[in-house]
């Protein structure tokens, strides 16, 4: 079993804060929080601090994908069967670990080359959570979502995840059809969220060494009204509302600044381990999710 209980913090650098503003809190409805950096925007779903984390920077990149686990005991058994596998791991200094609103902070480099952090002990803000629609994220035991990472080294970042760290296969989708050997994304869990992590074979991974993160809402209104207001903003659409057929999640996604897309959906599944199994699908939705309009990934397209 997994130590890890689920997505809990994603910290991004980027070279335009003001459009991603406008961006998570006009057009998604994230509630504004608080952090160290003044000049970071700090991004509220729930009783969290930040879930979402925002820095001024010179290039648009992940600094931090955050996977929280249960207790003091929990982070020291994923530090040592990461050390194990032969992955250096660093224990972050109180101060550092404060910065991340966590009692205890624990980092490493995936095989992706993601930069991860461990932690438990997440700081509340009991405030309430005024969200810009009203919507409610669904977090909770769920985490904050999922994160799709793109990699050089398949085989290496998927045996990372599920032997060393004990994330659960929660299946498949072949990319472009095509003949053996076949190229999969691979979804993984940690909980009943369908995936928490997908990971997505890639030519080329470098800036910003994300696909997108996916957060949910409790509300199909809410998702339209997010559609609306993003489209109204300017945003580019990477692909139409759909219903996915693993997660069974209603989504579209929308093109963050930097390359990399935000998907926004409801209606998530919950996963019942007493009866799942790792299930590959043939079509990646039942309805919806017209990728045409998509612009490139700026991960799959090699720097000049
Ligand atoms: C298929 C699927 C199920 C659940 C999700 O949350 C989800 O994001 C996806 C989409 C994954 C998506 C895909 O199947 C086609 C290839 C895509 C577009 C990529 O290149 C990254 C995301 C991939
Ligand atoms: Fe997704």
């Amino acid at each position: 079993m997994t130590q890890i209980r689920g997505l809990g913090y994603l910290k991004v650098q980027t070279r335009d804060i003001g459009r991603w503003r406008d961006l998570v809190i006009d057009g998604l409805g994230f509630a504004e929080g608080s952090g160290p950096d003044p000049a970071g925007l700090y991004l509220r779903m729930d009783e969290r601090r930040a879930r979402l984390a925002l820095l001024p920077g010179d290039c648009d990149r992940v600094l931090a994908v955050g996977w929280e686990v249960r207790d003091q005991f929990a982070l020291a058994a994923v530090g040592r069967a990461v050390e194990a596998s032969g992955t250096p791991v660093k224990v972050l200094s109180d101060e550092e670990a404060a910065e991340r609103d966590a009692e205890q902070v624990i980092t490493f480099t995936d095989p992706a080359g993601i930069p991860v952090e461990v932690y438990f002990g997440p700081v509340l803000d009991h405030s309430p959570v005024i969200t810009g629609r009203g919507q409610r994220f669904v977090t909770g035991a769920q985490g904050m979502g999922h994160v799709v990472v793109p990699t050089t080294a398949m085989e290496e970042t998927v045996s990372f995840y599920t032997e060393v760290l004990g994330f659960l296969p929660r299946g498949a989708i072949k990319m472009g059809g095509g003949r053996p050997p076949y190229r999969r994304v691979r979804f993984l869990g940690v909980n009943q969220r369908h995936h928490s992590l997908a990971i997505c074979p890639a030519g080329f991974a470098g800036d910003p060494g994300l696909v997108h993160l996916m957060v949910e809402v409790d509300t199909l209104d809410a998702v339209g009204m997010a559609l609306d207001r993003v489209r109204e903003l300017g945003f580019s659409i990477s692909s139409t509302l759909g219903r996915h057929t693993n997660d069974k999640m209603v989504s579209f996604y929308v093109r963050a600044p930097g390359g990399w897309d935000i998907e926004y959906g409801t209606e998530g599944m919950l996963v019942d381990e007493t009866h799942y199994t790792a299930e590959e699908i043939t079509a990646d939705s039942y309805w919806g999710h017209d990728w045409s309009g998509s612009e490139p990934l700026a991960t799959f397209v090699p720097k000049a």
